[in-house]
């Protein structure tokens, strides 16, 4: 396996890699709402779910991949009451085929996000 890191994400907070290669196949790690500077980019559900899909297409770049490659997702919440608004953004950055996705509330995230996503993505 290969481990990719990437200058245009946030670094990580504990001891991982932002993601790994093996074979045709990308797995990141769960990007939190931080921003380059490492710190919490607002309070607003909206606005931590852009972060986080940002700092996403920051590691994908890296490995030479965008969200078209993705081809699964999964979605950490804090309060399922924020599901509509973390919807409405997630939609502005998958167009055409749809990955598959799961969606979980959590007890508590890293840094009290309120979002948190990890994607697979496909090199084929
Ligand atoms: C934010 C993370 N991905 C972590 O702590 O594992």
């Amino acid at each position: 396996m290969q481990p990719i890191n990437s200058d245009k994400a946030p670094a990580a907070v504990g001891p991982y890699s932002h993601g790994v290669r093996t074979g045709d196949l990308f797995y990141s790690s769960g990007q939190v709402p931080l921003t380059l500077e490492g710190k919490i980019v607002s309070e607003d559900v909206a606005e931590q779910t852009a972060q986080v899909l940002d700092n996403i297409g920051g590691v994908l770049d890296v490995a030479g991949l965008d969200y078209s490659n993705i081809v699964k997702t999964t979605i950490f919440i804090a309060d399922m009451n924020d599901f509509a608004v973390i919807n409405e953004v997630y939609a502005k950055y998958f167009t055409g085929k749809l990955p598959a996705r799961s969606c979980v509330e959590v007890s508590r995230l890293p840094l009290d996000a309120k979002v948190e996503i990890e994607v697979v993505a496909s090199f084929e």
